[in-house]
């Protein structure tokens, strides 16, 4: 008889999630599901314990990473349905797996939060009908400095008529960028477009979103860490481009220092600064 000698099994290897690519290019095409329409797609394995045949979506996270903002969403909004759009498999794994911890920990918990991998720029009207949203997050967007990457920025004009045709009239869109000329890139079109006007200071400055828009995510974290600064700004869908307050004062939120993330009720007016829009 002759005996062979066996190789050692090789283990398969985990890619850590902290050597996930950095990022994905929304250009390209990925073989990845997405319903040809919003009644066609079923809801009730994002949300397992609610009641979709009453309840919808209100809530989009677009480009959600790692999912911070989506844990702080589920207690400040525990009667929304909140969801993260990712672009990256490997990261709505991680999410997933996240959400699914917690709700294993803390039962009856986290069942209003939930992740979808799809591309953002082309697959939102697929998910959503007409005025479904209340809010949308943009936070640390991929910045894509060269001109010839621009048209992989997830605002644009034709993106920003997507958005609107899924806000309800009076919802809110967030943006924040650590990033000075993709701010303005990002402020320069919503103040450009016809159905969205920016949200008065005073009514911005005290929503509860904000503290969460500045800490709560994993990218917003990495820059405090480095002690980086942050633009941002809130944008309201309007119904009527004529009554657009065109006389109204623009003005730009920025946050240099760390806003408490647990306080959801207001925000430290301390730590914001208004600057003056061009
Ligand atoms: C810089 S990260 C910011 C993540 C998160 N918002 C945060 O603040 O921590 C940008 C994220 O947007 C995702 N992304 C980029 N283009 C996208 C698209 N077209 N659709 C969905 N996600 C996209 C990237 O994969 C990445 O996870």
């Amino acid at each position: 008889m002759v005996y062979q000698k066996q190789e050692p099994k090789k283990k398969k290897a985990i890619k850590p999630y902290h050597r996930i690519k950095a990022h994905a290019n929304p250009a390209s095409d990925y073989n990845f599901y997405y319903p040809t329409g919003p009644e066609s797609y079923d809801w009730t394995k994002n949300y397992p314990q609610q009641a979709m045949n009453e309840k919808k979506v209100e809530i989009a996270d677009v480009g959600c990473g790692y999912g911070g903002l989506l844990i702080s969403l589920s207690s400040l909004f525990p009667e929304r349905l909140s969801v993260g759009m990712e672009l990256r498999d490997k990261v709505v794994q991680y999410v997933e797996e996240r959400i699914d911890k917690l709700r294993e920990k803390h039962v009856g918990q986290f069942q209003n939060i939930s992740v979808i991998r799809t591309n953002a720029m082309k697959y939102l009207p697929n998910y959503f009908e007409k005025g479904q949203l209340q809010k949308i997050f943009f936070l640390f967007p991929d910045p894509h400095f060269k001109k010839a990457t621009h048209k992989r920025r997830i605002i644009s004009p034709t993106l920003l008529s997507e958005y609107a045709y899924i806000l309800a009239p009076g919802a809110y869109a967030y943006f924040i960028s650590d990033v000075e000329e993709l701010y303005l890139w990002m402020f320069e079109h919503f103040k450009n477009h016809p159905l969205f006007e920016q949200v008065e200071r005073d009514i911005a400055e005290n929503d509860s979103c904000i503290p969460l828009i500045v800490n709560s995510t994993e990218e917003g974290r990495k820059v405090n860490r480095i002690d980086g600064k942050k633009w941002f700004a809130v944008f309201r869908r309007i119904t009527d481009p004529s009554k657009k307050d065109l006389t109204f004062k623009n003005y730009t939120l920025t946050s240099p220092k760390e806003i408490d993330s647990t306080t959801t009720t207001t925000t430290s007016t301390a730590t914001i600064t208004e600057v003056e829009s061009k």
